[in-house]
């Protein structure tokens, strides 16, 4: 008889700040293992996006949108979609009016309780293993996760990643609100500015995508040994 036990699917977490890299990152890792992939920050865009179309702003109408919500989430590196009550809104929530409003959502505390649930249930079902990433993998959605990373990069760094990505449509202004003044107010919920023990900290600041995906797919190998 077997005596040997059924490994485990692997789960991989990745926190950081905004622009550190961490989507494009997890897709890298998943698709080089194989793995599910869950893209959390889009769970709380939606529900941001849900939020405006249903004129919601207290954060107990907030609340009873986001609890209320059927959110269908797909978790194919390749093609990571989401949809909110019945409309997909993968391209929508990218939106620069989701970004400025996103961490209001983010910040209710009904809302992260009932978002975490759900994650942790994507997570638990993801029978080949999954790459999740946000502020709060590893530390709160799957504090034992066998490989736990935070990744970070310069402040400049990650403004001007975004810049480029979003190119001629937002001023650097607007760039630098969405992105350092949303990490600040998104760090009063979710502790993605240190790394948590047994965390393993990946600076982007100097390393390419492929640079960052390598390591985390060592990092990866060495827990499955
Ligand atoms: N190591 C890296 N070096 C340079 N650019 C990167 C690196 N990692 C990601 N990027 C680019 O930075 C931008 C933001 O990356 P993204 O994965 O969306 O970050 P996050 O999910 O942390 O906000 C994207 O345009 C991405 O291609
Ligand atoms: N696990 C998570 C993931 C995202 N959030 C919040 C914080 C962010 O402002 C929004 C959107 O996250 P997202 O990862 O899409 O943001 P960036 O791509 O890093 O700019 O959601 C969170 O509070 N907890």
């Amino acid at each position: 008889m077997n005596t040997e036990p059924t490994p485990q699917p692997l789960v991989v977490a990745i926190d950081g700040p905004s622009g550190s890299g961490k989507s494009s990152t997890a897709r890298g890792v998943a698709r080089r293992l194989g793995l599910d992939f869950l893209d959390t920050g889009a769970m709380y865009r939606a529900c941001a996006w849900e939020a405006a179309r249903t004129g919601a702003e207290t954060p107990e109408q907030i609340a009873a949108v986001v609890t209320a919500a059927e959110l269908q989430v797909t978790t194919d590196p390749d093609d990571p979609r989401i949809s909110i009550n019945g409309t997909d809104v993968t391209r929508e929530i990218r939106d620069p009016e989701v970004s400025a409003t996103v961490s209001r959502v983010a910040t209710v505390p009904e809302v992260r309780v009932d978002l975490v649930l759900r994650q942790q249930q994507i997570i638990g079902e993801a029978t080949r293993g999954i790459v999740a990433e946000g502020r709060d993998i590893t530390t709160v959605v799957a504090p034992h996760a066998p490989v736990r990373v935070l990744l970070v990069a310069d402040p400049d760094a990650r403004v001007a990643r975004r810049q480029a990505e979003l190119g001629e449509k937002v001023d650097t202004a607007q760039v630098t609100d969405q992105v350092i003044r949303r990490d600040r107010d998104d760090s009063t919920v979710a502790t993605f500015t240190e790394a948590a023990e047994g965390v393993t900290v990946v600076d982007s600041t100097h390393l390419s995508l492929d640079e960052v995906v390598d390591r985390i797919v060592r990092l990866a190998e060495e827990a499955a040994r």
